[in-house]
């Protein structure tokens, strides 16, 4: 797999927060709900030390809500972490957050001062989204396509709140290397960067696997095939996907399942569980120890 997607600017971002986030009351990181470990900043952890975390598991409308309530206690594991999935198509779901916020910082007298808050999250999150309906105006630019924040901003929102923005190019997760397939099934890093028609085969696989009846029933199979490359070719088959001597034409069929977990349309689909991401761990730990 190429590693080599940090641009530039990461690292600028990199030590923006290290700088900022000392000062802050109050970290807001927003993760995908399909993918809350996967989509989360190493550099949280490392950097929080005892400031509150509030971690939203957002586009919650298009992860497993059974998998979401397992995540939630997880990552509730850790000291003053505090968790909430959302979605975007919910107003006051995502103004239930300043409820949240004002719970976990008791001692601070907003009369006095502002409480100063970092939100972070990887790129194509649904940060700048999330940003507009607590402000109540649209402030941040969205769009569907990864890294639309770029400058870091400062906003006011109710109740004395003063919101840090940050870039939306923060550090992705990469190993176990499974991170980086889901990131990329995702959209939250460009297709480019990893084959496409590797990842679609990574989350053929993975359906085959966690939601076998959701693709027979969509696809419309007749029989389970054996594996995500045979399960390509049968989607290839029954969509006439074919190119140069009745060939499966898989880069289309590579579209298709991209597209269709995106927009829901094959369902609400979770990427990750916590039992697979601890099994993940120990093997990476595991070849980490073996090799040299
Ligand atoms: N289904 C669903 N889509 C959402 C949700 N929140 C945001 N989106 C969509 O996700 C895409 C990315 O949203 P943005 O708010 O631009 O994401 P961002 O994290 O600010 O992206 P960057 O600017 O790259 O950092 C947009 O197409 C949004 O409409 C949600 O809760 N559910």
């Amino acid at each position: 797999m190429a590693i080599n997607w940090f641009p530039g600017h990461m690292h600028k971002a990199r030590k923006e927060i290290k700088k900022i986030m000392p000062q802050m009351d109050l970290i807001i990181e927003v993760l995908d709900a399909r993918i809350p470990f996967s989509s989360e900043n190493p550099l949280v952890p490392a950097l929080r030390g005892h400031t509150p975390l509030l971690r939203v598991l957002n586009k919650r409308d298009l992860a497993d809500p059974d998998v979401t309530a397992r995540w939630q206690p997880w990552l509730e594991q850790e000291r003053g972490v505090r968790t909430i999935p959302l979605t975007h198509k919910k107003r006051n779901e995502v103004l239930d957050i300043l409820d949240l916020v004002r719970e976990m910082t008791p001692d601070h007298d907003r009369q006095k001062s502002a409480l100063r808050v970092m939100i972070l999250g990887i790129p194509n999150v649904g940060k700048s989204t999330l940003i507009n309906t607590l402000a109540g105006r649209p402030i941040a630019k969205t769009g569907n396509e990864p890294a639309v924040t770029k400058a870091q901003q400062t906003i006011k929102l109710p109740d004395n709140i003063l919101l840090y923005d940050t870039p939306g190019f923060l550090w992705p997760k990469l190993s176990p290397e499974a991170c980086g397939y889901r990131l990329a099934i995702t959209g939250a890093i460009r297709s480019a960067v990893l084959d496409f028609e590797d990842i679609a085969l990574f989350e053929a696989d993975y359906l085959l696997e966690a939601y076998p009846e959701q693709v027979q029933a969509r696809y419309g199979l007749d029989e389970l095939p054996a594996d995500g490359l045979a399960l390509m070719d049968a989607i290839a088959l029954k969509r006439r996907f074919l190119g140069r001597r009745g060939r499966p034409d898989l880069h289309k069929v590579a579209e298709v399942l991209l597209n269709e977990f995106r927009s829901g349309t094959l369902g609400r689909i979770s990427l990750e569980t916590p039992e697979m991401i601890e099994q993940e761990m120990r093997d990476h730990e595991e070849q980490t120890v073996q090799t040299p």
